[in-house]
């Protein structure tokens, strides 16, 4: 980070003028220990999984649309099949037990431990070893949700600042989904002392993926773009066991999900792009590629103050 900063400084442009940009490839340059980072080979992973707790009619589309979105996928129809060719990432689609919906958590632990782990073991199994930059989404009806239940058992506040419209509920109904959330935070936060045991009783199954990813990418130094709101709640759940757990992870976008500011603020973190989407399946994070790939192209091709015979600041 500190070669990446120095170089910065030196090239053709008055210090800092390309702003985040600059912030961006002195990120990419120390995760990924390299003096030239490289975004060659990408993988963007999308989780899907489906939420016992559409049964209180939280969602504004049947749950069987979780299936149906996947073979959109894999039949290439998607938004985010087009956006990762546009940005050139390798997609892939991963359903997490479909036909067996985890538990509705107003009622129960949403995942038995058992089922917890074999979720995280999937996601954490489904990152490469060799990949340059890792996108990580989600696909599942109901789970903003759970986003909303680990966003309040981790910060606290008020149900309602966590709850928003998701695919588009009706506005009559949101205040019924923030009981929802509420009720089920109420029953299990005496239970919950670590990451895992939130992911298993407030999560889902492509919740628990997306955070075994984000541990894995950890091990190999791989950097991290989280989609929108349910992906960057996912990964947030493992902060309470280990704060420093999401330093190798950028928020693609700012959500229109209400919660999605809140939890990035609170988080520390500063998404790269506000484009008012709220669409899931790693969209944020496929166009957010877009602009690692102008930080990159800057840093390592601008030449110098010394290369180019350019004058330096006179300050
Ligand atoms: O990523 C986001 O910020 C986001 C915001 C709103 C909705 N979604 C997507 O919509 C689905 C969840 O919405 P819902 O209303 O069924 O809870 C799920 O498939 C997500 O990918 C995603
Ligand atoms: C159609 C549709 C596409 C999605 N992609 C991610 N979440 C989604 C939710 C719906 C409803």
């Amino acid at each position: 980070m500190d070669y990446a900063r120095t170089r910065q400084d030196s090239l053709t442009k008055p210090q800092g003028s390309l702003g985040k940009l600059e912030e961006l490839s002195i990120f990419m340059a120390g995760w990924q220990g390299k003096e030239h980072p490289r975004l060659n080979q990408i993988s963007c992973l999308v989780f899907a999984g489906n939420h016992g707790v559409t049964a209180q009619g939280i969602s504004a589309y049947p749950p069987a649309v979780t299936k149906q979105m996947v073979q959109n996928f894999e039949n290439g129809g998607a938004a985010i099949n087009q956006l990762c060719i546009a940005a050139g990432a390798k997609l892939r689609v991963i359903s997490l037990d479909l036909d067996h919906p985890t538990a509705d958590f107003t009622k129960a632990p949403a995942m038995s431990e058992e089922e917890l782990c074999r979720a995280l073991q999937t996601g954490a199994d489904a990152v490469p070893d060799d990949c340059d930059c890792l996108l990580l989404g989600e696909m599942g009806i109901g789970n903003t949700t759970a986003a909303a239940a680990l966003s309040l058992a981790l910060f606290g506040g008020d149900s309602g600042q966590w709850t928003g419209r998701g695919t588009g509920l009706a506005k009559d109904k949101l205040a019924h989904k923030a009981e929802v959330v509420e009720t089920a935070v109420r029953r299990h936060s005496p239970e919950i002392s670590d990451s895992f045991e939130l992911l298993r009783c407030l999560g889902g199954r492509e919740l628990a993926a997306i955070a075994g990813a984000v541990i894995a990418a950890r091990q190999y130094r791989t950097p991290v773009l989280l989609d929108g709101f349910i992906s960057t709640a996912a990964a947030a759940a493992l902060t309470i066991s280990a704060p420093d757990i999401l330093d190798h992870c950028q928020v693609s976008h700012l959500s229109v999900e209400p919660g999605h500011r809140h939890l990035i603020e609170t988080l520390g973190k500063s998404p790269i792009l506000q484009l008012d989407m709220r669409l899931g399946e790693a969209s944020g994070a496929a166009v957010a590629l877009m602009i690692l790939r102008a930080s990159l192209a800057t840093y390592n091709g601008m030449a110098s103050f010394e290369e180019a015979h350019v004058s330096r600041s006179l300050q």
